[in-house]
């Protein structure tokens, strides 16, 4: 079945950001943002406590007064998470009529982006999303698949990508290249990896750069990470 909704992963790095609102769902949103490299400003009368430590960060604005419909102009996203209707629904219509992608939070009629549920272990992340439909199922979802991505899957990309980089370095045909980099890695090694049995993905991995001379790495740290990882979770 196909998605009613596009998924995509944005890439906000020196981006302005607007947060109308400095309540609960509004820390919410701002938490999600915060590390990816967005400049945020936030526009609300009142501030919950716990973003005092993300305006400390110095890269953030607090603009301390009810919302105003020029403050959406130069900002990539919009965020109207007030608790007045009324006032979402103004963020909304002023964003779209600048063509600024906009979350309304008490509206997914409103929204021309939904915010998923993301779980994330640095640069590798899985985002859920229900188009609204069950946020409740959303967040249970989740926590149901969170389990299944070690903390350490983040090392393990950063190990695979430098290996990555070594064979696109080769200049290979593009059909031997592409075979090679899916060979790094498949549903069975990595089902082995997190369970803690590291000695297929690296039989795997030793004998693909071999062939062509390449020099590897020791095992990759992530798998010691792993281990660790797991002691700190259970
Ligand atoms: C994923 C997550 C991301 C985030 O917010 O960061 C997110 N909602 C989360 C939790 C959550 N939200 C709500 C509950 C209570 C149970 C329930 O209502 O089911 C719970 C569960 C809980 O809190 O445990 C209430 C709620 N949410 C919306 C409305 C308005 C409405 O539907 O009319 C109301 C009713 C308010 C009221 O009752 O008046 C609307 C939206 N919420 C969305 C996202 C978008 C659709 C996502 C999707 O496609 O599923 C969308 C459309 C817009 C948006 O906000 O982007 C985050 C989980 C984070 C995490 O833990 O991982
Ligand atoms: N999307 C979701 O996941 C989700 C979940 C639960 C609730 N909600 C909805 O989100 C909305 C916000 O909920 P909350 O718990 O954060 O509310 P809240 O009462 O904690 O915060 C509201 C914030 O909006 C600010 N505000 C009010 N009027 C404003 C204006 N004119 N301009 C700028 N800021 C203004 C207030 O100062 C306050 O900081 C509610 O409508 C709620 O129903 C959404």
């Amino acid at each position: 079945m196909g998605a009613s909704q596009y998924g995509a992963f944005l890439q906000l790095v020196d981006s302005k950001c607007l947060v109308v609102g400095g309540g609960t769902i509004a820390v919410r949103k701002i938490q999600g943002l915060v590390e990816t490299g967005a400049h945020l400003v936030i526009v609300s009368p009142e501030l919950d406590p716990r973003l005092v430590d993300v305006l400390l960060m110095g890269t953030h604005t607090h603009i301390k007064r009810c919302y105003e419909a020029h403050d959406v102009l130069g900002m990539r996203l919009v965020f109207a998470a007030t608790n007045d209707a009324d006032v979402n629904a103004r963020v909304a219509q002023d964003a779209n009529a600048q063509g600024i992608l906009v979350n309304v939070a008490d509206n997914p009629s409103l929204c021309s982006f939904m915010v998923p549920s993301v779980i994330a272990r640095g640069d590798v992340s899985i985002a859920i999303g229900s188009a609204g439909q069950s946020p409740a199922l959303t967040r249970a979802l989740k926590q149901y698949l969170e389990p299944l991505l070690p903390i350490a899957i983040g090392a393990l990309a950063r190990y695979l990508s430098s290996l990555r980089e070594q064979i696109l370095s080769l200049h290979l045909p593009e059909h031997e290249r592409h075979e090679w980099l899916k060979r790094l890695i498949s549903v069975e090694m990595l089902e082995a990896w997190r369970q803690g049995d590291h000695t297929k993905l690296e039989a795997t991995i030793q004998q693909v750069c071999n062939q062509y001379g390449l020099v590897v790495a020791p095992l990759p740290k992530a798998i010691d990470e792993y281990h660790h990882s797991k002691q700190i979770v259970e």
